[in-house]
């Protein structure tokens, strides 16, 4: 089987490149190198070209014989999405039909989508399940939810089979120490604190302490990256297997909050890490924690990594080391 991953060479796309590799595929990664690294990327062919090159899409499904369509390419920002509106319509809507549009032509059928819990907006009730509403109270949840349905209308009218994973909030690294998360500029909780720890950055803040939450700040459910990459490969076998198009929900089903996150950092690492409070950053729901009850008992999805302890220990050992600066 002949794999393109799109936004390969990303923080989740590279371990989802290397567990289909492992798996025995034969992965050919898209990515434009905006946020991505080259070095992440470690196994099957690198293509650097962008989602919106039409002809590169045909090139790349005619020359490698495409069977399935990992799309991970984004922008992902909950913040920048209410700075930027357009600029994650263009990516996100824009540029990912073309994706579907060549998909169509050249008679690629199985599609798995980097969907979010963004889908979902402010919950009605937790753990969120696959059936609650979805109303995104940012641009970037509302750009995804585009996308799922028009990946909807192409199963309707093409035949084109999709799984949309909606990942809650990904965190950790691979435990070969080769790669992990590594953005410039990092705007993610968990290794903002790390650098925090580290000395890589002056001051950490906690964007609001008077949610309706426990503790005033907000919730979130955190997944190893690495149990994330084992769903793409079981979505994309279940695809292949002749699995109708499903939306699956990827989380612990565990809530942290911000306040708790940084506590078990400071555990995790063994020291005081200091924090300040500012202002709610907007478009923020206020607790999101998964059911992922679907995916456990329809593809048998079984986590490796649930504990945030663990996953913060994991995310650790790569921010310690230096990620990609270390490596190169
Ligand atoms: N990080 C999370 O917690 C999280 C949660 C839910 C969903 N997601 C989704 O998962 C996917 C991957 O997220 P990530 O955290 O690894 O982000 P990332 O920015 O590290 O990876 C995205 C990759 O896509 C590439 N890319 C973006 N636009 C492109 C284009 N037009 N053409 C070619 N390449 C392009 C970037 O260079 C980057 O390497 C995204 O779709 C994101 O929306 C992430
Ligand atoms: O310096 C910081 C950074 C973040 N936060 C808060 O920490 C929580 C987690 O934030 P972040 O790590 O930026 O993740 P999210 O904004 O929850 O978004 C992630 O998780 C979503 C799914 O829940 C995905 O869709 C997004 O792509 C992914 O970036 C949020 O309440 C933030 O307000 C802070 O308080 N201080």
């Amino acid at each position: 089987m002949n794999i393109l991953v799109t936004g390969g060479a990303g923080y989740i796309g590279s371990h989802v490149v290397k567990s289909l590799f492992e798996a025995g595929y034969n992965v050919v990664t898209l990515d434009n190198l905006e946020k991505g690294h080259r070095e992440a990327v470690l196994g099957g062919e690198f293509i650097k070209g962008d989602l919106k090159d039409r002809e590169l899409l045909d090139s790349i499904m005619k020359d490698y014989e495409i069977d399935g369509v990992i799309h991970l390419a984004a922008h992902s920002l909950v913040g920048e999405s209410m700075e930027n509106p357009g600029k994650y319509y263009k990516n996100n809507v824009s540029n990912g039909l073309n994706l579907l549009e060549a998909m169509v032509d050249n008679d690629v059928k199985y599609l798995v989508f980097s969907s979010t819990a963004a889908v979902y907006g402010e919950p009605r009730e937790v753990p969120i399940t696959e059936d609650h509403p979805t109303a995104p109270t940012n641009t970037y949840g509302e750009s995804k939810l585009f996308f799922e349905k028009m990946m909807k209308r192409y199963d309707e009218i093409y035949g084109l089979k999709y799984v949309s994973l909606r990942y809650f909030n990904a965190a950790g690294a691979d435990l070969s120490g080769k790669i992990g998360e590594d953005h410039d500029p990092e705007t993610h909780l968990i290794p903002i604190v790390l650098q925090k720890a580290l000395g890589l950055r002056d001051k950490l803040y906690i964007f609001g302490n008077d949610y309706p939450t426990r503790d005033g700040t907000c919730i979130r459910d955190y997944i190893h990256v690495n149990d994330l990459a084992d769903a793409h490969v079981l979505a994309i076998e279940g695809l292949t297997r002749g699995l109708e198009s499903r939306i699956y929900n990827l989380g612990n089903g565990e809530g942290y909050s911000v306040k708790e996150v940084i506590e078990t950092a400071s555990r995790v690492i063994g020291k005081p890490i200091e924090a300040g409070v500012g202002d709610r950053r907007p478009g923020d729901p206020a607790v999101l924690v998964a059911s992922s009850d679907k995916i456990k008992e329809e593809l048998g999805w079984d986590p490796q990594y649930p504990d945030l302890e663990t996953i913060i220990e994991t995310a650790w050992q790569w921010h310690k080391r230096g990620g990609f600066n270390e490596n190169e």
